[in-house]
């Protein structure tokens, strides 16, 4: 059975835990870190099935087959590398730290060095099988526009290092245009989907980003357009957010959750 390690224990990990637990996905779940006590203890508490170790990422490579990161940008520079040259599969939901190319290039080189794998899920948005078969052939443009409550998008460094008050916004306000290099850096916890959008597109730097945020909403938006040889198609979500994290949408999850299920089933639908 694959053994799995968790990293990161908040919105997305908790709900992982628990679907391994659970039995959605037939696997162990065999490890767990969080750099919060706190994290750890609610993680462990909503358990019946398993009872993982605590262990730190050096520990947990050599113990699993596959580790889930679902901490942060700053967190994917320690646990990819790392899973990765201990021969252990790497799954990555804080996606956006790839717009960092020597990021990108040198775990894609030790991927291939070691025959292992970096699986990146859909994540909060619909459309990543469609734009994957675009690829195929050429593709003209890709765009993003992001649309959420402040509560989605509040704290961001975009946010604090332009002053904006972001609760006083009293009306739908477009906060930024720009690549989506540019995005996943100003909104590091809110557009990683811009990211995914990019590696499975035309990259970072040719993928544009629109993040709007609007009072009236109680919904993370997100919709796409794409256009290229194959014609033209766009999709929009709109996500509930998670309880515990209003930047973060249900369907990341429920994204991680699938792809993880996708690994552990003979039958597999879908690009
Ligand atoms: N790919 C996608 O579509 C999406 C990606 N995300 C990203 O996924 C990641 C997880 O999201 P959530 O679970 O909602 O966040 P969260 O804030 O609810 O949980 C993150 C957890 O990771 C821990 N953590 C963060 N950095 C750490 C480190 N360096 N070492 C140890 N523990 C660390 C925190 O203590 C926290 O408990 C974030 O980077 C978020 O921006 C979120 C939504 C969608
Ligand atoms: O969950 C979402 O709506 C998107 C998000 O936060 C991200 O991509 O970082």
């Amino acid at each position: 059975m694959l053994k799995i390690g968790v990293f990161g224990c908040g919105a997305i990990g908790g709900e992982i835990c628990k679907a391994i637990d659970n039995g959605q996905i037939e696997a162990q779940l065999y490890a767990i870190y969080d750099r919060h006590e706190q994290s750890l203890n609610r993680v462990k508490s909503s358990l019946e099935n398993f009872d993982p170790e605590i262990m730190e990422i050096v520990e947990m490579v050599r113990e699993v087959d596959l580790v889930v990161e679902c901490a942060s940008q700053q967190a994917v520079y320690e646990v990819v590398p790392t899973a990765l040259h201990a021969k252990c599969d790497v799954m990555v939901v804080s996606v956006g730290a790839f717009a960092d190319t020597q990021l990108l290039e040198m775990t894609e080189n030790i991927a291939r060095e070691k025959n292992c794998r970096i699986y990146v899920p859909s994540g909060a948005i619909c459309g990543i099988d469609g734009l994957i078969s675009a690829s195929a052939a050429a593709l003209h443009s890709v765009t993003l526009t992001t649309e959420k409550p402040p509560g989605g998008l509040r704290g961001a460094p975009y946010v604090l290092e332009n002053n904006i008050d972001i609760d006083s916004i009293t009306g739908r306000t477009v906060l930024f245009e720009g690549s989506a290099t540019e995005a996943v850096q100003a909104f590091p916890a809110n557009v990683n989907v811009a990211a995914t959008l990019s590696l499975a597109g035309i990259g970072f730097d040719n993928t544009r980003v629109r993040i709007v945020v609007n009072p009236a909403l109680t919904r993370n938006i997100h919709e796409i357009a794409v256009e290229g040889e194959f014609g033209r198609f766009t999709s929009r979500v709109e996500n509930v957010p998670s309880p515990t994290n209003p930047k973060t949408s249900y369907l990341a999850p429920l994204s991680v959750i699938s792809t993880l299920k996708k690994l552990t089933q003979s039958f597999n639908v879908g690009t």
